[in-house]
């Protein structure tokens, strides 16, 4: 019997997935081979066969519903390989299906324990392809991998203690043959790191703190494991031991170009929230990490927002880009600024704020690389604050959640814009006394968000990066919680709250096509090619951070629905 399944044509059928497809796949438009669309996340396909003259005959070819009653926030990238679509879903589960069909070949249902503490949701935003393994992480903070035919569990490794906080919700990045990823739980003051493993078998390779002061490891095929130094250079930048609960969660996961050997790591939140318990910078809090991904030592370091006060983790993507012949990294950040660093060394080029209203700093100097903080908008100190135990409560913007949060943006080579799904909206912050608690909440603030105008939060916008104007723009009036695609088509496709996704001229922005999924759409579209045809797809399945921490703005959109499917599209016959 195994012989002869072993034997079977469709059995055996599984396609390798080497580095050289990996480091090829955003030019290899018949697969997705990983999340971004290649490995520097630029969400961008060569494809031109749906373009602006015929999107508007882009139909349904199939659906797939992810069943039962977990349909809460479905944040996941599809991949694409081999006659299959990889997907996974919320509570940390994994379905593989037939790409001409859209019937489900197997399905994976993590057992996941009473106690998980993901901050924002039970989320999941994709999974990793390499030789004949598709791998995910999991919300009590495991890593599987998976056979791409049979769905059998291959490997299982645990990442660290769910119990302490720890979780994942990224996708993994393959790089050199290696398997990156990070952590999430800043809010419950786990320490972020990034980690490398031998993708076939889990077995660790290095490991890089992201809190300064810890010391990283490598790893010999026996396990035995050696110090590599500490990252950074002391943990001065943190007051007493608070640097060994200070959260900078590598909660989004990585991109990779081939062209530095970095992997670009960002990192969220310190912990706690409230900034008067930890004056200094916090390193290596809300910043972008560079890794040697070789070696795992910290190539260079940028800090978005030094001493952190309003949960404005810079765990956003790191997309790098050509610019006048050099190579660049794009980074829309959570405190609605737009980065550009040169990807080799980290210098700023350029930085310019993405949304209307900042009120926690006037302007990144391009000299220093550092904010020009206004310091009356910081929220509060509790111990010296006129409204005592709580601080004095500030108004901020952006709020909590961020310019941008999790929705990856695209960047097109053929407009050279990148294209950011943006929100607007501020909070009324104030800062309380904490202690840090193993397993409990650790953020010592107390927030209200607010919509900052009547008819819209979410914006997606154009931007350029070398002048940073904002070239057009589509206001949307829940906010934007879906990634966005680019194509060579001239196509830019996002997904709405209220349940569309939608195509728009990258050139204009003008709307050129839009469906109604069902449920509201918080995850980024993919394309490919099979045969001579060109599909489209996107997960459907409102949730995430808005409605379990929107406050008012949770209420403001309460008429969506939740859901749980993937939906595939192809032009109908003109
Ligand atoms: O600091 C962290 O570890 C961490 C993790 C996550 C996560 O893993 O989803 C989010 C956040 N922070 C966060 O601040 C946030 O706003 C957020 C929104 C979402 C989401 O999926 O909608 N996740 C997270
Ligand atoms: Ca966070």
């Amino acid at each position: 019997m195994l012989a002869l399944s072993a034997l079977s044509g469709a059995q055996a059928a599984t396609v390798t997935v080497t580095d050289a497809m990996l480091a090829n796949t955003a030019k290899e438009p018949k697969s997705v081979l990983s999340f971004g669309m290649g490995t520097q996340g630029q969400r961008y396909s060569p494809l031109t066969q749906i373009n602006t003259k015929n999107v508007g005959r882009l139909s349904a070819a199939w659906s797939m519903s992810f069943g039962g009653e977990k349909q809460r926030g479905q944040e996941s990238q599809p991949l694409i390989h081999d006659g299959k679509m990889f997907v996974t879903a919320s509570y940390s589960r994994i379905f593989a299906v037939d790409l001409k069909t859209g019937s489900k070949l197997w399905k994976y249902e993590h057992r996941l324990p009473d106690g998980i503490m993901p901050c924002c949701d039970v989320v999941n935003r994709g999974a990793a392809l390499y030789g004949n393994l598709v791998i995910f992480g999991t919300l009590d903070a495991q890593l599987v991998a998976l056979d791409q035919t049979t769905g059998k569990v291959v490997w299982k490794e645990k990442i660290d203690d769910y119990a302490a906080g720890y979780s994942m919700t990224a996708a993994p990045l393959i790089a050199k043959g290696l398997l990156l990823t990070g952590v999430s739980g800043g809010e419950f003051g786990i320490v972020g790191r990034v980690e490398a493993r031998d993708p076939m078998t889990g077995q660790l390779v290095w490991v890089r703190p992201t809190v300064e002061g810890h010391m990283g490891y490598r790893y010999d095929k026996e396990g035995n494991k050696t110090e590599t130094g500490i990252s950074g250079t002391t943990n001065k930048t943190w007051p007493g031991d608070l640097w060994k609960t200070g959260g900078a969660a590598t909660w989004m996961g990585g991109t990779y170009d081939d062209s530095t050997g970095l992997a670009y790591f960002g990192t969220g939140n310190p912990a706690p929230w409230n900034s008067h318990l930890r004056p200094g910078d916090n390193l290596f809090s809300s910043s972008t990490v560079a890794l040697d991904v070789g070696t795992g030592a910290i190539k260079w370091a940028y800090q978005n927002t030094p001493n952190d006060s309003w949960d404005f983790d810079g765990a956003n993507e790191f997309v790098t880009f050509d610019m006048d012949g050099m190579r660049y990294g794009g980074k829309a950040d959570r405190n609605g600024f737009f980065y550009v660093l040169d990807a080799a060394n980290g210098k700023l080029k350029n930085a310019f704020p993405f949304v209307r209203k900042i009120t926690w700093a006037s302007s990144i100097d391009l000299k220093t690389g550092r904010p020009n903080f206004i310091a009356a908008n910081r929220p509060g100190n509790p111990t010296k604050g006129a409204e005592g135990a709580k601080g004095s409560t500030v108004f901020a913007a952006p709020a909590f959640l961020g310019a941008k949060n999790q929705m990856p943006m695209a960047y097109s080579p053929q407009t050279k814009l990148f294209y950011v799904p943006a929100n607007e909206w501020g909070m009324d912050i104030w800062n309380e006394p904490i202690s840090y608690k193993k397993g409990g909440a650790y953020l010592g603030a107390g927030f209200t968000i607010r919509p900052l105008f009547d008819d819209y939060i979410g914006a997606l916008r154009a931007i350029d990066p070398k002048s940073g104007k904002i070239v057009w723009e589509i206001k949307n009036n829940a906010p934007l919680w879906g990634g966005v695609m680019s194509t060579a088509g001239g196509l830019v496709f996002y997904g709405t709250p209220e349940g569309f996704l939608k195509a728009v001229d990258a050139r204009t922005g003008k709307q050129l096509w839009k469906f109604q999924t069902g449920s509201g759409v918080v995850a980024p579209p993919v394309t490919w090619q099979d045969g001579d045809t060109q599909y489209v797809a996107v997960v459907s399945g409102w949730g995430g951070a808005v409605p379990l921490w929107g406050g008012e703005v949770a209420k403001k959109v309460n008429f969506l629905e939740q859901g749980g499917s993937v939906f595939v599209f192809k032009l109908s016959k003109g």
